[in-house]
């Protein structure tokens, strides 16, 4: 499957330039859907005898009147409700004049649970909250236990934001065209979708170039090209050396957990950077991984150059305060030299709530030093807030675009963590990852996934494509474990995942 994601408004102008290209006209790109939509239909719930379509006011009707009409002659009963009629002229008009079935009132949709519901209301041009006679009819399908197939995007949710408008129908399958909606990928709208299905209506893929689409699924297609495989030439120093900074004696194991996930990502070298009263607890728990006491900036620094650590991890189980404020900011000096690159987790990001701008700062001289940002940020929700409060409440705005304005104005990549995890730089791509299971919300889960950018980080790997494998793989490691899982099984589950990848078994993630 393909990765580009198109908003509702590129979504429209790969219709329009696919109308001026040619060979399909509008009527000819609906009478494709509409015949998606059928077979679909058809295929699935062979048993069904009565398909109720309830059709909307603009195109997305026009998809349901074209399913209709082939539904009618494979020899279904379909019935087609409609409140509002198309404009006259539209490809909607066209496909109702072809279709020739009664039009019935929402009044008359009484579906029963063994029907089918074509939920042809809304797609791509819902503009508003969804009311009145739409949204009793919305209440209608969802209460029934009918299937639902939802054309497009199940009507009331936004395909740009995942979010509902007023109210929403609850689809068993939704079939969309030519490329997925972020809605489709997005919480809540893709518990809304059930499955999704990506029918082919003759839109030729050369249009994406024109349009240049910016949000992307989160798959290995993404940043395959830029993973950093040894080679033959390869020793450890080549491979990156990673730095951890551990929390005090009873906060150490997240530093271990972060430092062995670098490790297990293919850095050449890790070392866990400790204060001293931790480091005899964690002289007890690392093998492969090295130690050293580290008590100040000024020694984290100087270590960092002498060992010539290409990247760091700081946050998980760290503190909260102005000792990890003076250590990052210290460390975001490094990079002159070499590229030096940066993940900020947990404690990091909270020690700078009261003074997010010199976060952001010291940020933006990584990126006037290195040419490029070299730094992640992977909050939470909560942890958003803290450094971002007005994008956290900002109503109706995606979360990619959420991540996105953060990224910029952060001049770091951001992962904004979740079941539907969104990776953004500051350059506006975003990347939405869809291989997670709630398994993995466990704690020490998220200092596994730092681990895991930062040891994609030091061996060279560009940033945001670093952090959108991180999150693929720490996500893919979480599915092969399932339930029981705990944040300590997770290193051990990346060989299998890395191999998976280095084999290219997959194809198409
Ligand atoms: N172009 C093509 O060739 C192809 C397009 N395709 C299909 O077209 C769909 C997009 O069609 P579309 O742009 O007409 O939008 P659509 O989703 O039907 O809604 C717009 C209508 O709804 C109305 N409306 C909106 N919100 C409302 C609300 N809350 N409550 C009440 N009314 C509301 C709005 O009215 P207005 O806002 O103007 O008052 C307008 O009348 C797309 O999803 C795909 O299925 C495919 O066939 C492939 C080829
Ligand atoms: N419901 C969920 N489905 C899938 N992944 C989830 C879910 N909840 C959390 N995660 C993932 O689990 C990890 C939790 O990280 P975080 O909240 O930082 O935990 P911790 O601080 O305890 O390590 C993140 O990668 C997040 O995306
Ligand atoms: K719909």
């Amino acid at each position: 499957m393909s990765f580009e994601l198109l908003s509702p408004t590129e979504m429209s102008e790969a219709d329009r330039l696919s109308i001026a290209r040619g060979p399909h006209d509008g009527p000819a790109l609906m009478r494709n859907a509409g015949a998606a939509v059928a077979r679909e239909v058809l295929s699935r719930y062979p048993q069904a005898r009565t398909v109720h379509v309830l059709a909307g006011p603009g195109n997305n009707g026009g998809d349901g009147f074209a399913a209709a009409r082939l539904l009618a002659q494979a020899g279904v009963d379909a019935r087609v409700y409609c409140e509002g009629r198309p404009v006259a002229g539209s490809d909607a008009a066209g496909a109702l004049a072809d279709m020739r079935l009664p039009l019935l009132g929402f009044d008359a949709f009484a579906p029963e649970e063994t029907d089918v519901v074509v939920d042809a209301l809304f797609g791509a041009g819902l503009a508003r909250a969804i009311g009145g006679a739409y949204a009793q009819a919305v209440e209608k399908a969802n209460a029934s236990g009918a299937c639902v197939v939802a054309v497009d995007l199940p009507s009331g949710l936004s395909g740009g934001s995942g979010l509902v408008l007023g109210t929403a129908i609850r689809a068993g399958v939704t079939v969309t065209f030519f490329r997925l909606k972020p809605g489709h990928l997005l919480y809540p709208g893709r518990a809304l979708c059930g499955d999704t299905v990506l029918a082919d209506i003759g839109i030729p893929a050369d249009v994406l170039s024109e349009i240049g689409p910016r949000t992307f699924r989160n798959t290995p297609e993404l940043w395959r090209e830029t993973f950093p495989w040894p080679h033959s030439g390869s020793h450890k120093y080549a491979r990156g050396h990673v730095g951890v900074f551990s929390g005090g004696p009873s906060a150490s194991g997240a530093a271990r957990l972060a430092a062995i996930s670098a490790a297990r990502a293919g850095a050449g070298a890790v070392t866990v950077l400790s204060p001293k009263q931790a480091v005899q607890v964690n002289a007890m728990h690392l093998t492969a991984v090295m130690l050293k006491w580290i008590d100040t900036p000024e020694e984290a620094v100087n270590f960092a150059k002498d060992r010539k650590m290409s990247s760091a991890v700081i946050g998980p189980g760290f503190g909260v305060g102005e000792r990890c404020v003076e250590f990052l900011l210290a460390l975001a000096g490094l990079g002159a030299e070499s590229p030096f690159g940066l993940v900020l987790d947990a404690d990091a990001i909270t020690s700078f709530a009261d003074a997010p701008d010199r976060l952001f700062e010291a940020l933006a001289a990584i990126g006037a030093q290195t040419g490029r940002e070299r730094a992640v940020l992977t909050p939470h929700e909560g942890e958003f807030r803290r450094l971002f409060p007005d994008l956290a409440d900002a109503q109706g705005v995606s979360k990619p675009e959420r991540a996105r304005r953060a990224a910029e104005r952060a001049n770091a990549v951001v992962i904004l963590k979740g079941p539907d995890t969104v990776i953004a730089a500051p350059d506006g791509r975003a990347a939405i990852n869809v291989n997670a299971t709630p398994f993995l919300a466990t704690a020490g889960s998220g200092d596994v996934l730092a681990g895991i950018v930062a040891g994609l980080l030091a061996q060279g790997m560009p940033t945001f494509e670093a952090a959108a494998a991180g999150v693929w793989l720490h996500a893919e490691a979480g599915a092969r474990f399932g339930p029981g899982l705990i944040a300590e099984d997770l290193p051990a589950l990346l060989p299998a995942a890395l191999s998976e990848l280095y084999n290219g078994d997959r194809t198409s993630f």
